[in-house]
């Protein structure tokens, strides 16, 4: 699992680390040259601007000027605040700095090709305002590649937010494991390239962390990912249903259908108003359909239990009959994927959706920020938490189901709090149709009996890897068929020799 710390657990992975003996300052002072090999690496760094801040991000910055300096390169360091005021290793890697130090709030970047940006990292505690924001505000301004230390000062690691003010960096450089922040928007795009530093930091102080946040790749769920079985068959790999509106919006649940079908699952079976029944006979060979006329209709279809999964809502139409589908399929042999009309049917009323997916044996839902706005309208625990990431776990906790908060940072949370942030999903994934062909591969992979938090993450990454597959001008049609090349390299990365 490629975990990502917020503050608090990064703090404690330093704390455990120097318990274990490494000092705080050798830890700095590998931070800092980490930074100085980034700076030397950019093309013509000869002059170079460090501003450093108060606490230890400043210490950091202090190493890496030493450090520069010493390889011969032009460097100027500039304090945010006094010098004496340091304490602690940011003090001791001060005192290591010979050097002038120059005011960061009058520093000026005439004669500056880099600024390594060492103002903020993990303690930043508030908004910047007054002299620090101006700094940052001046430095963004310039017009030189920056280079972060950690985080860019005034991005918030946890959140991904800025709070007041903070530079787009070309890169940053933070050490040994990335936070929320990089990976959640806006920060992802204001962090430029990341690289993370091994700072001698043991991995095994993340025994005792146990963090529960980690970067949405095979390593969060592979273990959990259910792969063709040699004595398989087409029951034994899941039956999905996929529910359809009327003929006018059936390509919803059509694309949603090969999404499923192509995600792995034995069968899928489109269920649909008789309008709409020669629209999807008609339309993709190896889906089934069937005629259902209401939700009663739909509950008889379901008694046959070999229908592991199913999706309600894409192209469904709002209201009490959307809802009573969805109960309808919500029981104990069945997991079930609640999207777009689905959702939008409890409008400010998660209580009753939650009241309905207690019902599944597991449960997803798939929102956009539109319709998990309106979903959770008037509760403000949830849409009024700190993050992305923090209200997807707070919808996950209320809902008591998993919870996939879709965008180009897709958060998927499950009640307990575990979550895993997407960072593959290319710009032009965002196009009609595409979180339909989502739901149905999460249906996919709930049908072949995959655990809901496992399954989500999965559907999201191998969604923006089909997306990468299909390349620019993808149309959401492609995607189900761009799954099979994804698949081919995923397959035996995960240890499946082809029998
Ligand atoms: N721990 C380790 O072993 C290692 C840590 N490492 C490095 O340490 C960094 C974390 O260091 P840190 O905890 O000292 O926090 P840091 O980001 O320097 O900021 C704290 C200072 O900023 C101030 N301040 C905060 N917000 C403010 C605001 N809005 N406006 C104005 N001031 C504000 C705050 O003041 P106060 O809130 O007390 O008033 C305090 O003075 C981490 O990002 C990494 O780079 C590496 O060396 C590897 C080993
Ligand atoms: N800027 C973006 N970058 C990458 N992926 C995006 C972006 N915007 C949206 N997406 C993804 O595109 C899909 C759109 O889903 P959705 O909004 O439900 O559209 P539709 O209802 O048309 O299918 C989601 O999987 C979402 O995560
Ligand atoms: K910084």
């Amino acid at each position: 699992m490629n975990a990502l710390l917020d503050p608090r657990e990064m703090a404690e992975a330093d704390a455990r680390a120097i318990e274990g003996g490494i000092a705080g300052l050798t830890l700095m002072e590998r931070a800092g040259t980490a930074v100085a090999d980034a700076a030397a690496r950019r093309p013509y760094p000869t002059r170079i601007a460090i501003l450093c801040g108060p606490g230890n991000n400043g210490g950091d910055g202090l190493v890496a000027a030493r450090i520069l300096a010493q390889r011969g390169f032009r460097v100027r360091v500039a304090l945010l605040g006094a010098r004496d005021a340091l304490i602690g290793d940011a003090a001791a890697a001060a005192r290591r700095w010979t050097g002038p130090v120059e005011s960061a709030e009058t520093l000026t970047y005439e004669t500056v090709d880099l600024i390594v940006d060492a103002l903020f990292g993990a303690g930043l505690a508030r908004d910047l305002e007054g002299v620090p924001r101006a700094v940052v505000e001046r430095m963004a301004a310039s017009g030189r590649p920056i280079i972060a230390v950690d985080l860019p000062s005034g991005l918030d690691g946890a959140t991904g937010k800025v709070r007041g003010a903070a530079a787009q960096a070309v890169e940053t450089v933070t050490f040994f494991r990335r936070k929320p922040g990089h990976l959640l928007l806006p920060g992802r795009a204001l962090c430029g390239r990341v690289r993370v530093a091994d700072i001698g930091i043991p991995a095994s102080v993340l025994d005792a962390i146990a963090p529960t946040c980690a970067v949405n790749d095979p390593g969060a769920w592979g273990s959990a990912f259910v792969l063709p079985a040699a004595a398989g068959h087409k029951y034994s790999r899941g039956h999905a249903l996929v529910a359809s509106g009327g003929a006018w919006t059936a390509g919803a649940a059509r694309l949603a259908a090969r999404g499923a079908l192509r995600a792995g699952a034995g069968l899928v079976t489109i269920a649909c108003p008789p309008d709409a029944l020669a629209v999807h006979a008609a339309s993709y060979a190896a889906l089934m359909a069937r005629p259902v006329g209401d939700a009663a209709e739909l509950g008889r279809l379901l008694e046959d239990p070999r229908f592991t999964a199913a999706l309600v809502g894409p192209g469904l139409g709002a209201g009490p009959q959307a809802q009573a589908m969805l109960a309808a399929c919500a029981g104990p042999e069945r997991s079930v994927v609640a999207d777009a009309d689905a959702l939008t049917s409890f409008a400010g009323d998660a209580a009753a959706l939650a009241a309905v997916l207690s019902r599944a044996r597991g449960a997803v839902v798939t929102p956009h920020e539109g319709e998990f706005a309106r979903l959770f309208a008037g509760d403000d625990s949830v849409l009024g938490a700190p993050s992305k990431l923090a209200r997807a776990r707070a919808a996950a906790a209320r809902l008591g189901a998993v919870v996939v908060l879709k965008g180009a940072d897709t958060v998927v949370a499950e009640p307990g709090g575990h979550a895993t942030i997407a960072e593959n999903a290319p710009a032009f994934l965002a196009t009609a149709g595409a979180g339909d062909v989502l739901a149905g591969f999460v249906c996919g992979l709930l049908a072949q009996a995959m655990p809901p938090f496992a399954a989500a993450s999965a559907a999201v990454w191998l969604h923006g890897e089909a997306a990468r597959e299909a390349g620019p001008g993808l149309i959401a049609d492609d995607l189900p068929e761009a799954l099979r090349p994804v698949y081919a390299r995923l397959f035996p990365s995960l240890g499946w020799t082809g029998a």
